[in-house]
């Protein structure tokens, strides 16, 4: 198994839709009146897709990545990631669940600034359950593979800001995840740093990896396989990008695998 590797459940279970939402609603309380931030949300993504979600600032997209994560909760609607129900579970629940089915990338990296590029890597291979060797070893191994292994003793605060979202990223891979969930992840990076972050993404989709990233940028969305648009709190246009399957004319995009909303 390399380190990249797909985890073991997804490939057992490769008809069960890696999200579903169905008919998701959050509303939040405000000053002058109430804030629907999700109107009915229905989303879907296959097994190994890489899916962009896009639209105005405000329209609902970190809304919909933080009920994927647990961190929000719908008000109506349901929430499924790999066929478990996500929504009306208790803080206990989701909090094991984040530690080891979601990896998290947010746009300003959130590393702990204080310790070595190798222990961000280990301090949530612990929390998830590893051993300390071992979270190390798996360290070591992401930190090469995402092009960082000579920087292992180095504080975040000396990687630019490429390094720092590719740190980020292994972070999120160490306890080998089936979804990567990412809000904006190449937002606060310049262009240099934000095609290396992409080039990545897609390795790990070429390997596997199940992706959904929000982004304003049309570049990077045109990186991912799919791109779903959103507008005041609902999904108003997805289809596949140009270099999703569907323009490589793969027999998955036309079995219906690349999966639109239900
Ligand atoms: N915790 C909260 N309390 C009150 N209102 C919120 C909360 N979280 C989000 N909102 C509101 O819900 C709406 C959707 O917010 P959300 O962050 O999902 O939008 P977004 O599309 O990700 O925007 P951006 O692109 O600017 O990040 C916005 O009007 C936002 O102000």
């Amino acid at each position: 198994m390399t380190a990249l590797d797909t985890p073991a459940e997804d490939l057992a279970r490769p008809a069960v839709p890696a999200v579903r939402i169905t008919g998701a609603r959050r509303v939040f309380a405000a000053e002058l009146a109430p804030v629907r931030a999700l109107r009915g949300v229905h989303f879907e993504v296959g097994p190994g897709e890489f899916v962009a979600v896009m639209g105005p600032s405000g329209c609902g997209k970190s809304t919909l990545l933080n009920v994927i994560a647990g961190l929000d909760t719908v008000d109506e609607g349901t929430v499924e990631v790999a066929g478990e129900r996500v929504d009306g579970r208790d803080q206990d629940w989701l909090a094991r669940f984040r530690r080891h089915r979601i990896g998290f990338v947010f746009q300003f990296f959130n590393l702990l600034d204080g310790v070595s590029a190798l222990d961000n890597l280990v301090l949530p291979g612990v929390l998830g359950g590893m051993g300390r060797r071992a979270a190390e070893s798996r360290g070591r191994d992401l930190l090469d593979i995402l092009g960082l292994g000579d920087r292992t003793a180095q504080l975040p605060s000396s990687l630019s800001g490429g390094q720092r979202q590719r740190l980020a990223i292994a972070r999120a891979l160490v306890n080998r995840p089936g979804l990567l969930l990412a809000d904006e992840p190449t937002g606060a990076l310049d262009s240099e740093g934000g095609a290396e972050v992409l080039e990545l993404f897609r390795r790990l989709h070429e390997d596997g990896q199940t992706i959904v990233m929000v982004t304003h940028s049309p570049e990077v969305a045109a990186g991912a396989d799919r791109a779903v648009r959103m507008r005041d709190g609902r999904v108003v246009d997805d289809g596949a990008t140009a270099t999703g399957p569907t323009a490589a004319g793969s027999d998955a995009a036309e079995s219906g695998a690349a999966g639109g909303p239900s």
